[in-house]
C-alpha cells in the first residue's frame, strides 16, 4: 500500500463526492464513512474503484461474532485497501471479523487489511474515565485495545497520532497506526480532541493519516492536500 494520506470523503451524495474528486487528476486513497456509505450503498464503492481510487471504507463495526462475520465476508468482494471494526467488541468479534473477510474474498482480490479503532479521536481521557468508566490513561486504553487487535490477527489499529510511537513499540513496526485527528497548524479542531499535524503525526510514529476537513472544507482543496502531502512527507 502507498503511504498517501486518505481524503475523508465525508460527504452525504455521490454528486458531491464527484464534485469533490475531479478536482484532482491522480489517483488518490479516499476513506468512505458512514455518511457517504448509509446514504448511497455499495454502489459508491463501484463509483470510486471506477475512477482508479484507493479505499478505506470505515464502517467501524461492533456487534456480536456472527453478525460481524457476516457483514465481513459480504464487504470482502470489494477490492479495498482497508476495513475497521471497533476493538471494544472483543477479541472473538475481531476474529470473526477476520474469519469472514478471509472467507468473502474473491481469490484475485489483494488482501484487505484489516484494523480495529481504539478509543476515537474525538475521545478525551476525562470523558473515557467519566462516560467508559475506564480508570485509566488513555495510553493505556489504547495501547491495550492494538495488544488485543494484534492478539486476534488484525494488520494495525486506528489510534491518534499521541499514542502511535507507544504502539509502535509494543507492537512492532509492521503493525499499523492509521490516525485521523490530523490538522493543518491554522485550522479549526472541531469535534476532535487528540490532533496533530501531518509533519508531527510522521515524527510520533503514525504509518498512515486520515485528513478530512483540512481539506474537504479547505477554500482549495488541491492546494490544502499539496500541504498535507509536504508536511506528511509520502
Ligand atoms: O476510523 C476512523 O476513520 C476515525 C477514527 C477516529 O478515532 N477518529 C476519526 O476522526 N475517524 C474518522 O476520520 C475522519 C476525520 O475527519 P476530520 O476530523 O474532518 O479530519 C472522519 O471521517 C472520522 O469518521
Amino acid at each position: 500500500m502507498n503511504q498517501k494520506p486518505f481524503i475523508a470523503l465525508d460527504f452525504p451524495t455521490w454528486k458531491d463526492t464527484s464534485s469533490f474528486l475531479e478536482l484532482f487528476d491522480e489517483s488518490l486513497n479516499v476513506k468512505v464513512g458512514m455518511e457517504l456509505y448509509l446514504q448511497n450503498g455499495p454502489v459508491i464503492i463501484e463509483n470510486i474503484l471506477n475512477k482508479n481510487h484507493r479505499i478505506f471504507l470505515d464502517l467501524k463495526l461492533h456487534d456480536i461474532p456472527n453478525t460481524v462475520y457476516g457483514a465481513m465476508k459480504g464487504l470482502a468482494q470489494y477490492d479495498l485497501e482497508l476495513l475497521n471494526v471497533h476493538a471494544a467488541g472483543g477479541k472473538a468479534m475481531m476474529e470473526k471479523a477476520l474469519e469472514g473477510l478471509d472467507a468473502g474474498r474473491p481469490a484475485n482480490h489483494n488482501c484487505t487489511k484489516l484494523i480495529a479503532v481504539t478509543q476515537l479521536t474525538s475521545t478525551s481521557e476525562k470523558q473515557m474515565r467519566d462516560e467508559q468508566l475506564i480508570a485509566r490513561s488513555i495510553n493505556d486504553s489504547v495501547l491495550h485495545y492494538a495488544s488485543l487487535a494484534k492478539q486476534s490477527g488484525l494488520d494495525g489499529v486506528v489510534c491518534s497520532p499521541h499514542e502511535a510511537m507507544l504502539i509502535k513499540e509494543h507492537c512492532g513496526e509492521d503493525f499499523l497506526r492509521v490516525t485521523p485527528g490530523i490538522r493543518l497548524s491554522d485550522d479549526e479542531k472541531g469535534d476532535q480532541q487528540r490532533i496533530t499535524t501531518p509533519e508531527k503525526a510522521r515524527e510520533m510514529g503514525a504509518s498512515l493519516i486520515v485528513v478530512g476537513r483540512s481539506i474537504t472544507k479547505a477554500e482549495n482543496p488541491q492546494l490544502a492536500y499539496e500541504q498535507v502531502v509536504k508536511e506528511w512527507g509520502a
